[in-house]
């Protein structure tokens, strides 16, 4: 079954916004993985307007489950934060300075030598590595050439469509997946997933290993209560 790896950034930008400790974001990993989520991402940016590299130095210490660190390898302190902490993955996504959330995936063909070098870096240290990118075949065939164990699909594109066309908004997504899956890589989803588009997904793409959902989770649990909002979420996942 497809794992549910629980982004906690948006705990970290409400505590932010008043300076304290509330919410307490190591507490809102410890509920995560007691509520039953699979794992916790985070993803911390140079300006750590939300999660910072200490938060994410003390998350490392409480983990029982998956630990999955996402960011930009091309700031040195984000490369030196997670050779020491030593997560189980590190999904590299290249974001742009000041950039509100992510919005594109590597240029795979672009960047490889770069990426060749950046993924031995972190295999070499014993962390599994995901490349974030766009549903392009041309893309994940650049992927498998660096090495990199997963990819994560970035899902906006899908999460948007989801709304008018369901089947329309999967078919690209199916068919990177496919190409993916034939070439050995390790297949995770991510941003802009809700309760409204998770099942369709992973229905359609029962191979995807793992799907990191922060934003939206974080807001059904304002409504739902947080315990209540992981489980609806572990739910949609069960496609058996
Ligand atoms: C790579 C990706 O899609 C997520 O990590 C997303 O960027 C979440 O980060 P924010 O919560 O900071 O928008
Ligand atoms: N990798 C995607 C992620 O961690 C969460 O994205 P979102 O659910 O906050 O859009």
């Amino acid at each position: 079954m497809t794992k549910l790896s629980v982004n906690i950034n948006k705990f970290a930008t409400l505590r932010n916004s008043r300076g304290g400790n509330r919410p307490n974001v190591l507490q809102a990993a410890i509920d995560a993985q007691k509520f039953g989520a699979d794992g916790v991402t985070v993803h911390p940016r140079p300006d750590e307007r939300h999660i910072r590299y200490d938060d994410v130095r003390q998350i490392k210490q409480i983990i029982t489950t998956e630990f999955n660190i996402e960011g930009n390898c091309r700031e040195q302190s984000f490369v030196d934060l997670v050779l020491e902490v030593k997560p189980d993955q590190v999904t590299l996504v290249p974001d742009t300075l000041g950039q509100l959330t992510s919005d594109h995936g590597w240029d795979t063909i672009q960047n490889k030598k770069y990426l060749i070098d950046m993924i031995a870096v972190f295999k070499n240290a014993g962390i599994r590595t995901s490349i974030f990118v766009d549903p392009e075949i041309r893309m994940i065939e650049g992927a498998v050439e660096t090495g990199t164990d997963r990819i994560e699909l970035y899902t906006e594109g899908y999460a948007k469509r989801y709304t008018t066309d369901p089947r329309e908004a999967v078919q690209q997504y199916l068919v990177a997946a496919t190409r993916a899956r034939s070439m050995g890589l390790g297949i995770n989803a991510g941003h802009d997933l809700d309760l409204q588009n998770l099942h369709y997904l992973v229905q359609t793409i029962p191979w995807i290993d793992e799907v990191s959902i922060g934003h939206a989770l974080v807001c059904d649990a304002l409504y739902l209560g947080y315990e209540n909002a992981v489980q609806l979420y572990k739910r949609q996942l069960n496609v058996e």
